[in-house]
């Protein structure tokens, strides 16, 4: 039987039923969803590569459209749905994926328009794969009395998902051809970088980062299950995401953590200031020992550093803040790297700290408000997910969000990326336009495009 649940309280019952599956690849259960769950499937894989998330279906929805109380709103609504609905104990915790916009009070029209401030689900149908192990999880929440019948259908989805997953073989994951490339708003972001920065030398503000955006056209629709797979081989060591809404899909190939909350214990990390890779070893070293001293980008690194400081030593006990940056070198970029750890003194839930973070000065700027409101007025475009938190929160409030950043929105034969840097006082537009550049390399990679303009 699976577990289930029916309560006074709530209408709702939450069945759940677990089974442990030998040899089962991500993507292909991904892609086995693409005829009946195109448009209702997430991905996730966190960047040790030793968790990995696929949800088709959507059992439940949680999303809403608020401002200042959107995570409140979420996490209420979560643990309402866990406490009231999900009363035994399950092997595999359900999980809820989703993410927040960047800028809830950003109204301009865009790509984004059908992506509400906050977006979350339950999936119907959940793998999950850790520590070598496949668990397929089946989730069915409503309010019909007698579900028997649903959840034997669902029994019979589930083998046959399974069943295409192992027996199919993967697609070829041709790329379709891209014949178009746009540099969008790219007189105003020069612009931006030009007046922001001249309001912090002005001391209006200490840090704001400015983003832009590239759009893409291909000759045919561009598949969500190429876009994960061609990201996963592009960028093996970041978080790799994808949020299908609808007809289009947010994913990336992220760096930074937001946060993460396990067993009480919460981990972020600060990520800001950064350098290209060499050409060989000898310039890679060259540039990282630059970085590791360079005044503008530790400058850049340490607001973030501060900022994520004071919140852990709001909510934990035990805060670990090492005194200088690391580097972290990934494929096309080398950053200043700073994880900060503690551990939780009260009942402060994942999603508070995910309102207490987002946006860190890595994304937004110092002090946060101001910076935001100068983001909105002068970039001029709606950054939707990108830049924001994406993740995921089991039945026991654990969980983790990255920072939807090295990102791009997927919309048939468009693409949409976007790439940001942080500004302050020594900040040159030609430099910010030149590290954009090396930020969109791993997602133009991944399409197809062409690195070199
Ligand atoms: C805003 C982005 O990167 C942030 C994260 C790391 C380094 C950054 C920087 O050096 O400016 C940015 O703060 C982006 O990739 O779009
Ligand atoms: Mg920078």
């Amino acid at each position: 039987m699976p577990n289930t649940t029916g309560n006074k309280k709530s209408t709702l019952c939450f069945y759940t039923e677990t089974i442990e599956v030998s040899r089962l690849s991500a993507h292909a259960f991904f892609e086995a969803g693409d005829e009946c769950y195109k448009g209702k499937r997430f991905y996730w894989q966190n960047k040790e590569k030793t968790f990995t998330i696929v949800g088709l279906g959507h059992a439940h929805i949680l999303s809403n459209d608020l401002d200042d109380t959107r995570y409140s709103d979420i996490a209420s609504k979560w643990r309402e749905l866990c406490q009231t609905s999900l009363k035994e104990k399950v092997d595999v915790s359900p999980i809820l994926f989703g993410g927040f916009s960047f800028d809830p009070l950003n109204k301009i029209k865009s790509e984004w328009d059908t992506f509400p401030s906050s977006f979350f689900a339950v999936s119907s149908f959940q793998l999950v794969i850790k520590n070598e192990q496949a668990f397929v999880s089946i989730h069915y929440i409503t309010d019909e009395k007698d579900s028997s019948g649903a959840f034997e259908q669902l029994r019979n989805e589930r083998d046959a998902l399974i069943h295409t997953a192992q027996v199919k073989e993967l697609k070829v994951h041709a790329k379709p051809k891209l014949i178009g490339r746009k540099d969008r708003l790219k007189d105003e972001y020069l612009k931006a970088v030009e007046d922001v920065t001249n309001q912090i030398r002005n001391n209006e503000v200490n840090k704001v980062v400015i983003g832009r955006s590239l759009m893409l056209t291909f000759d045919e629709s561009f598949s969500s299950s190429t876009a994960i797979y061609n990201t996963a081989m592009e960028q093996p060591e970041s978080y790799l995401f994808g949020l299908e809404k609808d007809d289009k899909m947010f994913f990336g190939a992220t760096p930074e953590r937001l946060v993460k909350v396990e067993n009480g214990n919460v981990h972020s990390a600060g990520l800001a200031g950064s350098v290209r890779r060499g050409k060989n070893s000898v310039e890679d070293k060259e540039l990282g020992d630059n970085l590791l001293a360079d005044r503008k980008n530790l400058g850049e690194h340490q607001f973030v550093v501060d900022m994520i400081r004071t919140v852990f030593n709001q909510y934990c006990e035990n805060v670990k803040v090492p005194s200088r940056p690391k580097l972290m070198k990934i494929r096309d970029i080398q950053h200043l790297f700073t994880p900060i750890e503690g551990k939780l003194k009260g009942d402060a839930s994942l999603f508070e700290f995910v309102e207490a973070l987002h946006p860190t000065p890595a994304l937004g700027g110092e002090p946060r408000l101001e910076a935001v409101s100068i983001i909105r007025e002068s970039e001029q475009m709606n950054r939707g997910y990108y830049a924001a938190p994406i993740g995921w929160i089991n039945t026991e409030g654990d969980g983790e969000f990255a920072v939807g950043i090295r990102s791009a929105l997927l919309d048939n034969e468009h693409a949409y990326l976007y790439a940001g840097g942080g500004l302050v006082a020594e900040s040159t537009s030609l430099d910010e336009f030149e590290e954009t550049r090396v930020k969109f390399r791993p997602m133009l990679r991944t399409l197809g495009g062409n690195m070199n303009e």
